[in-house]
């Protein structure tokens, strides 16, 4: 049991500093969103979609772990897409 309490507290650990990312991220989008409704330009950004992608996987350590990754950061663009919808 102690074992696992200490993985799950790593777990924690892990997602309090992602939190504290994605919050950041999340302003920032909010600040794109507002240059995209000035610039009267599309939310969705193709090519920009791909590069963030691309990005990501030449930084992966294990790439074993590409397909998540590209699952992770597919399944945040889309939040950010929402955000920029709603908010803006
Ligand atoms: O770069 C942008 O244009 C953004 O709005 C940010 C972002 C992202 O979350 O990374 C979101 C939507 C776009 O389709 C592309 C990228």
């Amino acid at each position: 049991m102690e074992y696992l309490e200490k993985l799950r507290s790593e777990i924690d650990d892990i997602d309090r500093e992602l939190i504290k990312l994605f919050e950041k991220r999340i302003d920032i989008v909010l600040k794109i969103g507002d240059y995209k409704k000035n610039k009267n330009m599309e939310i969705f950004q193709e090519d920009r979609e791909k590069q963030v992608l691309k990005n990501a996987l030449s930084n992966l350590e294990n790439t074993e772990y590409s397909e998540e990754i590209v699952r992770m950061l597919s399944c945040i663009m889309d939040i950010s897409k929402d955000i920029q919808k709603e908010k803006i």
